[in-house]
C-alpha cells in the first residue's frame, strides 16, 4: 500500500537565484515554464534518493501559478512525495520566494522576506525504471 511506504512524506529542496537574464516578461517577471523546470530538477533528486535513478516526468495533474517569480528573487522550491506507486511516484511541488530585490532602495538592494510568498504550486507524476 502506497501510504504505508517509507517514501511517502519525503521532501527534497533546492534552492535557487533567478538570474536577471531570465527576465521575460514586463516588471522583470519570469515566464511559467522557469517553475516546471525547476520542478523537474528538484523531482530529480527526488527520483535519486527514492530509486536510484534520475526519472522521467510524466504528467502534471495541476499547476496553479499564485504569485509572479521575478528576476532577482531567491526560491525555495520542494517537492514531496504522497504516492508510491509500482513505477509511478506523486509528488507535489511548491515555489516560494523567499528574497526578493527591493529596487526602490537602490538598484542592487534586496531582501529576505518574513513571509515567502507561494509562487506555484503543482501535482505530478513521475515514472522510473522497474525495480531490478
Ligand atoms: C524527473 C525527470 N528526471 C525530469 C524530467 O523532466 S524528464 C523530461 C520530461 N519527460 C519525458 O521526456 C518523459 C517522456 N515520457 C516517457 O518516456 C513515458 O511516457 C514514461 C516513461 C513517462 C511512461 O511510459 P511507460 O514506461 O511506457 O509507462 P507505463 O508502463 O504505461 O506505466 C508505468 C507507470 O507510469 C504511470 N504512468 C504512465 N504514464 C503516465 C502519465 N502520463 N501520467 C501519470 N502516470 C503515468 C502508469 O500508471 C504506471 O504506474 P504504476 O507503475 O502502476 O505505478
Amino acid at each position: 500500500m502506497s501510504e504505508l511506504d517509507p517514501r511517502v512524506g519525503l521532501t527534497v529542496t533546492h534552492r535557487r537565484y533567478v538570474p536577471y537574464s531570465h527576465a521575460h516578461y514586463a516588471g522583470n517577471l519570469v515566464d511559467g515554464a522557469y517553475a516546471l523546470g525547476l520542478f523537474g530538477d528538484v523531482a530529480t533528486e527526488v527520483c535519486i534518493r527514492t530509486d536510484g535513478d534520475e526519472g522521467l516526468f510524466a504528467s502534471y495533474s495541476d499547476v496553479q501559478f499564485r504569485n509572479a517569480m521575478k528576476a532577482g528573487d531567491v526560491l525555495e522550491v520542494t517537492a514531496t512525495v504522497t504516492r508510491v506507486g509500482t513505477r509511478s511516484r506523486g509528488i507535489d511541488f511548491e515555489a516560494r520566494v523567499v528574497c526578493r530585490g527591493r529596487p526602490d532602495r537602490g538598484e542592487s538592494a534586496a531582501e529576505v522576506l518574513d513571509t515567502p510568498i507561494v509562487a506555484v504550486t503543482a501535482t505530478g507524476t513521475v515514472v522510473v525504471p522497474a525495480a531490478a
